[in-house]
């Protein structure tokens, strides 16, 4: 049966997904069984609209393009215009809701809020919004299994790369006992140019806005405040360990000039904003920081809004996973492997 899905902010991500699902619709039908329906669509300036029985995407997508307001979508008989994002999660006919609004550094809402009104009304969320699952994991995924609903976040860490997924599914039965890697696309973009276009902080900043890998408040990616998300994540859900944000250090590239790249350069060395994690006993330290790696370590040739991550496994060693960090196809994509993933789970509860 097709998802009902509504939308939950509709900037680049949340129009990443909408385009995935108009383009590769056949596609996806056939070899996946994967058919969705686009019901609802809640944004906080670009408007909001519902129809019990489904949007043309196509029609949603150039309205917005052309007039900056989804509330010029053809008038038809039963469109609802003008619902908030609470009364459209609660009540449209939606059966998952996709959350991707901004992501909150400091109170991880009103997205924490959103999951709990989902959940409570018994639908999923499949999300990118790194707030909920950084602050709020523990409770939220208490309160999703409570009602028997799903929960997807794949895309809160390394976009559409399976940063999450794959240490889960297929790291199984390891202990992984160290995290070290490149986790914000942004940052990474940013040092990427300053040392090969050769241009200044502010004009890679502003490239990498362009390109829809910075956060809303850009502040949060150059700060290190998105990768400590992204490692209290990690923390809590792959290793299994309680971290918190406070117990993160956290410093970002604001410091890194041209110069001290060009410096780095003559050593032999690179700039990497890294993101570790390593236990000891039951504890978590973890840390984001601009280090100078070697030329020649495995992280010095992670380059532009690519991530790279280094998982240590008591049974295999170490695991190294690199791909996209941000962007909008890329991290649609996370939506999308959530969404089939639902599809998946229900066809074993079938078997
Ligand atoms: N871009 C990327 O590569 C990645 C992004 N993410 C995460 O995905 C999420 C979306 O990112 P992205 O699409 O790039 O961000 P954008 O800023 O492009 O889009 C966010 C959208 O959410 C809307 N919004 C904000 N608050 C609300 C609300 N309360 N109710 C309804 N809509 C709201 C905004 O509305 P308006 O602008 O109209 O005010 C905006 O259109 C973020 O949480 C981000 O951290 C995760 C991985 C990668
Ligand atoms: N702003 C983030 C987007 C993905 O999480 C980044 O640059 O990595």
């Amino acid at each position: 049966m097709a998802h009902k899905l509504a939308f939950i902010g509709f900037g680049v991500v949340g129009q990443g997904l909408a385009e995935i699902i108009r383009d590769k619709k056949e596609a996806l039908r056939q070899d996946e069984g994967f058919e969705a329906n686009i019901v609802a669509i809640s944004d906080l300036l670009k408007g909001s609209i519902y129809h019990p029985n489904g949007l043309d995407i196509d029609t949603a997508l150039r309205v917005l393009r052309e007039t900056g307001s989804l509330e010029n979508y053809p008038p038809t008989q039963g469109l609802v215009t003008g619902w908030d994002s609470l009364k459209t999660i609660r009540e449209t006919n939606a059966d998952t809701i996709i959350e991707v609004s901004y992501t909150d550094v400091k109170t991880g809402q009103p997205a924490i809020n959103h999951c709990k009104a989902a959940f409570e009304n018994g639908k999923n969320v499949v999300m990118t919004n790194k707030g909920p699952v950084a602050l709020a994991y523990k409770e939220l995924s208490e309160i999703a299994n409570k009602h028997g609903v799903y929960w997807g976040f794949e895309g809160t860490v390394m976009s559409g790369t399976p940063a999450l997924r794959m240490p889960i599914a297929t790291l199984a039965g390891n202990d992984i006992t160290e995290i070290r890697g490149i986790l914000n696309g942004t940052t990474n973009y940013i040092l990427t140019q300053m040392e090969i276009a050769g241009i200044t902080y502010e004009e890679a900043l502003k490239e990498a806005q362009e390109l829809g890998y910075a956060e809303a408040d850009p502040t949060s990616d150059v700060e290190g405040y998105d990768a400590r998300y992204k490692i209290v994540i990690l923390s809590n859900y792959v290793m299994r360990a309680p971290l918190t944000v406070e117990e993160v250090s956290c410093k970002g590239i604001t410091g890194i000039t041209l110069r001290d790249i060009e410096t780095a350069k003559a050593e032999g060395k690179r700039w990497k904003l890294l993101a570790k994690a390593r236990k000891e006993g039951n504890k978590v330290i973890a840390s984001i920081a601009p280090e100078k790696v070697d030329i020649t370590d495995s992280l010095a040739s992670i380059s532009g809004a690519t991530n790279a991550i280094t998982y240590k496994c008591d049974l295999l060693g170490a695991v190294t996973l690199s791909g996209a960090g941000a962007g909008k196809v890329e991290t649609g994509f996370s939506l999308l492997i959530d969404l089939i993933t639902i599809d998946r789970q229900k066809q074993l509860v079938k078997i």
